[in-house]
This record gives C-alpha cells, sequence and structure tokens, in this order.
C-alpha cells in the first residue's frame, strides 16, 4: 500500500515537473517573441528546439530507445553522440553500411585501424545504426510507421546527445513521375496518398494532420550542389507523393491485387504530373512531418529508379541499380564537405577545416 502511494506521489511530482517545464518554456518562447516581435523571420517550425519535445521525456531516468538498443543510463548521450551534424536515413541496413563505408573517406575521417565501423544498434535487430564521427547513419525499413519509430527515437537520441543544430537526410530510392531512370529527385514538398501535404497520425482514435514541411533552403542549397554535366545524371526539385503502399498505393499494375485498368493509371499519374509530382516513395511525408515538429531541417533525396509513365516493374540490372544508389550519397557528401570545410567544391583551395573532424 506504502509502495503504491509512494508510486503514485512520484507520477504527480513528475507530471507536475513535467507541465512546469513546458510552462516555463512557453512562457521564454512568448517573452521572446514579444521582445523580438516580427524581427524575427525564421520560421518557428525550422529551428531546432527541445522545447517542441514531448515534456515527460524529462521524467524518463533512464530512458529506453528500445528499437535502437539504447539507453540514457548506460551510455552517456552528450559524450558519444554530441558531436553529430548530420543524421542521414534510408530503407535497408546493407545501404546504410556501405553509406557509412563511403563517408568516412568523403569527409576525410582518419578511423584508427583497430576502430571498426559497427552497428550499435545490432542487438535491437530492428534498425542499423552506425556513427562516423559526426554523421549517425541509420536504416528506417519500409513506410511512414517504421520510419515514424526510428525518428522518434533518433530525434530524442539528438536532443539526449545535446547535438547543434542537426540536420536530417532521407536519401532513397522512388519511382519517376516522367523523369528518365536515375535521375536525382530532391523534394520540394511531399503530399500523402489523398495529395495533402501532411503526415496523419492517429491519436486515440482521432486523425491529426501533421504537416509534411521540409527545408526549402537546404533543398535549394542541394539542387545547387548538383553539376548535371559532370555528374552525368539530372537532379531536379520537386513533388513527391508518399505512398502507403508499393502496389495499388503507386497504381501498379503488377500487384497481386488490381482494381482498375491501364487507363485509369495513367490518368492518375498523368493528374499528379501536372501537379508537380516528380518522384513517389514511401516515408517522406512522415519524415517531413516529424522533423518539421522537432524544428530539425531536413531534405529528402531519391533517385528514380524507374519512371512509372513507361512501366512498374524494376527491371534494371543490380549494377545498375547500385550505381544508382550512390548518386544521392555523392550529393549528401558534397553537402556535408561544404558545411564542415566551408568550402566550395569549385573552390578547395580556399576551404578552411579547423573544425573538420580528423581533418587530413
Ligand atoms: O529506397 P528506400 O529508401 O528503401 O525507399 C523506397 O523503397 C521502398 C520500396 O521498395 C520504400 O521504402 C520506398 O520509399
Ligand atoms: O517505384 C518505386 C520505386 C522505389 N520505391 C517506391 O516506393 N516506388
Amino acid at each position: 500500500m506504502g509502495d503504491k502511494c509512494e508510486k503514485n506521489m512520484h507520477k504527480n511530482v513528475c507530471d507536475l515537473k513535467a507541465m512546469v517545464n513546458a510552462q516555463n518554456k512557453r512562457i521564454d518562447e512568448l517573452i521572446r517573441f514579444i521582445r523580438e516581435g516580427s524581427k524575427t523571420d525564421i520560421p518557428q517550425e525550422m529551428t531546432w528546439c527541445t522545447c517542441n519535445l514531448n515534456p515527460y521525456l524529462e521524467c524518463l531516468n533512464p530512458d529506453i530507445l528500445y528499437h535502437l538498443n539504447l539507453d540514457t543510463k548506460s551510455t552517456d548521450f552528450p559524450k558519444v553522440f554530441g558531436d553529430v551534424r548530420f543524421v542521414c536515413l534510408g530503407g535497408t541496413g546493407a545501404r546504410m553500411e556501405k553509406f557509412a563505408n563511403f563517408i568516412i573517406s568523403e569527409i576525410g575521417l582518419k578511423l584508427s585501424m583497430a576502430v571498426e565501423l559497427r552497428n550499435i544498434s545490432a542487438d535491437g535487430h530492428r534498425y542499423a545504426l552506425f556513427k562516423v564521427g559526426p554523421v549517425l547513419v541509420a536504416s528506417h525499413g519500409i513506410g511512414g510507421p517504421s520510419i515514424s519509430i526510428v525518428l522518434h527515437e533518433l530525434i530524442k537520441l539528438v536532443h539526449h546527445a545535446k547535438c547543434q543544430d542537426p540536420v536530417f537526410f532521407r536519401m532513397g530510392t522512388c519511382g519517376g513521375i516522367g523523369v528518365e531512370p536515375g535521375t536525382l529527385v530532391i523534394t520540394s514538398q511531399p503530399l500523402d496518398g489523398q495529395l495533402r501535404p501532411v503526415y496523419e497520425v492517429v491519436v486515440h482514435t482521432q486523425p491529426q494532420l501533421r504537416p509534411a514541411l521540409l527545408d526549402q533552403a537546404l533543398a535549394k542549397e542541394l539542387i545547387a550542389l548538383s553539376n548535371p554535366c559532370e555528374d552525368g545524371y539530372d537532379t531536379v526539385l520537386g513533388k513527391t507523393l508518399c505512398a502507403n503502399d508499393f502496389y495499388e498505393g503507386q497504381s501498379r499494375l503488377d500487384g497481386a491485387f488490381c482494381g482498375y485498368n491501364p487507363q485509369k493509371k495513367m490518368c492518375f499519374l498523368q493528374q499528379i504530373s501536372q501537379m508537380g509530382v516528380v518522384n513517389m516513395e514511401m516515408e517522406s511525408t512522415a519524415f517531413a512531418a516529424l522533423t518539421n515538429q522537432a524544428g530539425i531541417r531536413a531534405a529528402v533525396i531519391c533517385v528514380a529508379i524507374i519512371n512509372r509513365m513507361e512501366g512498374d516493374q524494376i527491371n534494371s540490372p543490380t549494377c545498375v541499380l547500385k550505381d544508382f544508389d550512390q548518386r544521392a550519397q555523392i550529393l549528401i557528401a558534397r553537402y556535408m564537405r561544404k558545411v564542415l570545410f566551408k568550402c566550395d567544391e569549385d573552390n578547395v583551395e580556399t576551404c578552411h577545416c579547423d573544425d573538420a573532424p580528423g581533418c587530413p
């Protein structure tokens, strides 16, 4: 009885503490708003501020990031992850491990020969997680629910680690809408299956529509880093349709079920193309909504592995798909070098690499 009472009291104290903290943060925000008023031209949703996060997090001691197999008691988050500046996500563990290896040389990081790249979350058996200096690399599986879970945990990770203004990327594959296979697509606006710029989360039976917003300046910065003549492929900016399914959800004719005909499919693809949609994939709305809610700058870069105007089946040879896979990685590496070494690709001699990790 005494124990139960104590537990209840502890919970009430925790709830009260969380409420007071949340209120204090709101008051701080209000004061800042009154002081700075319209001088502040940074949209609030694009400012990394932990005050947007769940106030109950402060009561968790330890906080267990179950799917990443990490907790704040056995890992010193600020020490291990505090230097993270980029968080890169993609569908599969194997692709993300390759990216982690690629980024080691791309950012001139010197890993001690004795230190092997290690999947930090291997024992969680859900997602892969690698750390390469200031770059955290994770897999997210397929679809909104899967990426949502790993994003909750990664956002908590960067929060607990006190990372400074981290930038998140989703790098993936997609079906192109009227673009050549191999084209790199940077998402300007993700749309859900109903063509709404939102991610729908059902809470207590009620659908909540969260704005699926990406950082437009970051998208433009990435486009500016592409070089179609040298790269040998196009990089385009456009809207992305985020489906909940690979087959019927993307109007394919090759799923196990299909309740429409080829004319209806083409009509749909043309309709979305006219709206400015250039590709389809399956995670961009969740990714944009969660990062936006946390005020984290984020971008989605996917390579088209098929032009859906011309077919449904992915029939490019594995070696071609491997080459396609590298394209988003190359662009993201350019961005990282630009940020870390403060240099333009065209003007390498003006680089300053004082705050770069293990700078050669
Ligand atoms: O290539 P990745 O990043 O895994 O993403 C795309 O590929 C999967 C479907 O094959 C979906 O998850 C889609 O979004
Ligand atoms: O057509 C495609 C290709 C990759 N990923 C998708 O979601 N759709």
